[in-house]
């Protein structure tokens, strides 16, 4: 495993190239533009990043996973027989295994990845649509601003869960959270769509900002067409609070809005 792993690889795991997998499913692509498109989704364990609002809270906070070898991913993704598959997570460029399920899969469907953008993979590794999630100021965890749905315990710790203590992350994710070359690098070398989660009105300034940087660093145009702009929220409830407001501000910057219809559908369960 690469060092940049978050997650530890027990004796158990299978032999070989192997992933730690937190859930394997046929759903309808929820969000971006390709949003309604039946696809197979596999999402990896572990990631880089600490978004206090991350949905997928047992990929990052609280990381768990069953190992599988590459081949059985393969295998599972074959026997759903898909035409799209979406590679997720957790961040899944931080397994260098994820690289080679990637070149697997390239002959028969058309892969998107689901990326914090953060990591540029090796340069021969194929994706068809890189679905690049910049992180934005307000995604960093603080005390005050803990994962979303832990509660502050009995104690006064304000930091949630045990085990979990978004104030050690702050810096940690700050540090990491952007990088313009790596972000240039994936829109120059993949088709990509940018997709920013916005939690209010105050974040349009830094996406402006920050798609301004990507334009300067890349070598191909990035029209507003391919940024987008979903609602923060992990249940309906979290959506309706933010998604109009989030609506009307694509419509006033020029940017693209997308839905998360996973939520409209299905709230927060999991497998969809
Ligand atoms: C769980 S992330 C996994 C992929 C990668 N780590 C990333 O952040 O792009 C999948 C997608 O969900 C988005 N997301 C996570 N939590 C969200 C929330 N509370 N509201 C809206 N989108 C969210 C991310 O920005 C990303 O586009
Ligand atoms: N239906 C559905 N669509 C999605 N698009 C991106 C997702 C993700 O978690 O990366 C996701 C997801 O979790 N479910
Ligand atoms: S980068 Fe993605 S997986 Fe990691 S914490 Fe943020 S939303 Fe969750
Ligand atoms: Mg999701």
């Amino acid at each position: 495993m690469p060092v940049t792993s978050e997650v530890d690889r027990p004796e158990t795991a299978p032999d070989g190239p192997a992933l730690p997998i937190n859930e394997l499913f046929a759903s309808l692509q929820g969000e971006g533009v390709l949003a309604g498109v039946p696809s197979t989704f596999v999402r990896t364990s572990g990631c880089n990043l600490r978004c206090w609002f991350c949905d997928s809270y047992h990929t990052s906070w609280e990381p768990t996973h069953a190992w599988m070898a590459v081949d059985e991913v393969v295998a599972a993704v074959d026997e759903r027989d898909p035409d799209h598959v979406v590679l997720t997570g957790g961040e899944p460029t931080i397994h260098d295994e994820s690289f080679e399920l990637l070149r697997r899969l390239d002959d028969d469907y058309h892969v998107t990845v689901e990326t914090n953008g953060t990591v540029v993979p090796p340069a021969d590794v194929p994706i068809d649509l890189a679905s690049i999630s910049p992180k934005l100021a307000t995604s960093t965890p603080t005390p005050e601003r803990p994962p979303a749905g832990v509660a502050p315990t009995a104690e006064g710790d304000d930091d949630g869960a045990p085990g979990v203590d978004a104030g050690e992350w702050t810096e940690r994710h700050e540090a990491n959270r952007v990088d313009v070359d790596a972000l240039a690098t994936l829109v120059d070398r993949y088709e990509s769509q940018l997709k920013f989660v916005v939690t209010g009105r105050d974040d349009l300034p830094e996406i402006v900002d920050l798609v301004e940087r990507v334009r300067d660093a890349a070598s191909v145009p990035v029209p507003d067409h391919e940024v987008l702009l979903m609602p923060e929220g992990q249940t309906r409830e979290q959506l309706a609070g933010t998604r109009t407001t989030v609506a009307e501000l694509a419509a006033e910057y020029g940017f693209r809005y997308t839905p998360r219809i996973h939520v409209d559908l299905w709230n927060d369960a999991p497998e969809t």
